[in-house]
């Protein structure tokens, strides 16, 4: 079991920390702190605030997700997803919505805007070679297979 930490920022204690809506839910969903309600205009993007700040083992990240419910019903996603947090930021978490809907979305404060997961990072190390092992695929990619 790892402990992540979030921190809650000042003026957001009106705000639930991030969490999930069902026992096996994979996801924290993560709410809007804006001061007042954003509209994202089709088309438009904006990062949105969540008001906190966390920390956790070097060996894990967390992902920024979009709302399936959200994607589906309004175009909102997340532009740069999955959005990824490192294990040593320690700026608010912030959320990329895009609309790629037709209609202007209004986000109001505490609206669950995103989803984090977070997912272990195995520790690597690069190193650097003339040659790489034989493979069947080899270059082949990009649908060589077929359809
Ligand atoms: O959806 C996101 C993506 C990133 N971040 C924060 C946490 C992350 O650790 C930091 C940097 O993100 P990333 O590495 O994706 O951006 P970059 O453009 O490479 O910036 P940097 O040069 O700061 O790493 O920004 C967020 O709050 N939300
Ligand atoms: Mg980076």
């Amino acid at each position: 079991m790892f402990q992540v930490s979030f921190k809650r920022l000042p003026g957001n204690e009106d705000l639930k920390l991030p969490r999930k809506m069902s026992e096996l839910a994979a996801g924290f969903d993560l709410q809007a702190a804006v001061t007042e309600s954003v509209t994202l205009q089709p088309g438009e993007r904006q990062l949105i605030p969540t008001g906190f700040s966390m920390a956790m083992p070097g060996e894990l990240e967390a992902q920024i997700r979009p709302r399936s419910g959200l994607a589906f019903k309004h175009g909102i996603t997340c532009l740069n997803s999955p959005g990824t947090i490192d294990a040593d930021y320690r700026g608010e978490v912030k959320v990329l919505l895009i609309n790629h809907g037709q209609e202007p979305f209004v986000i109001e404060r505490g609206e669950r805007i995103a989803q984090m997961v977070i997912q272990l990072v195995p520790a690597v190390e690069i190193i650097e070679v003339d040659e790489l092992p034989d493979t069947v695929r080899g270059a082949g990619g990009f649908g060589h297979t077929g359809v």
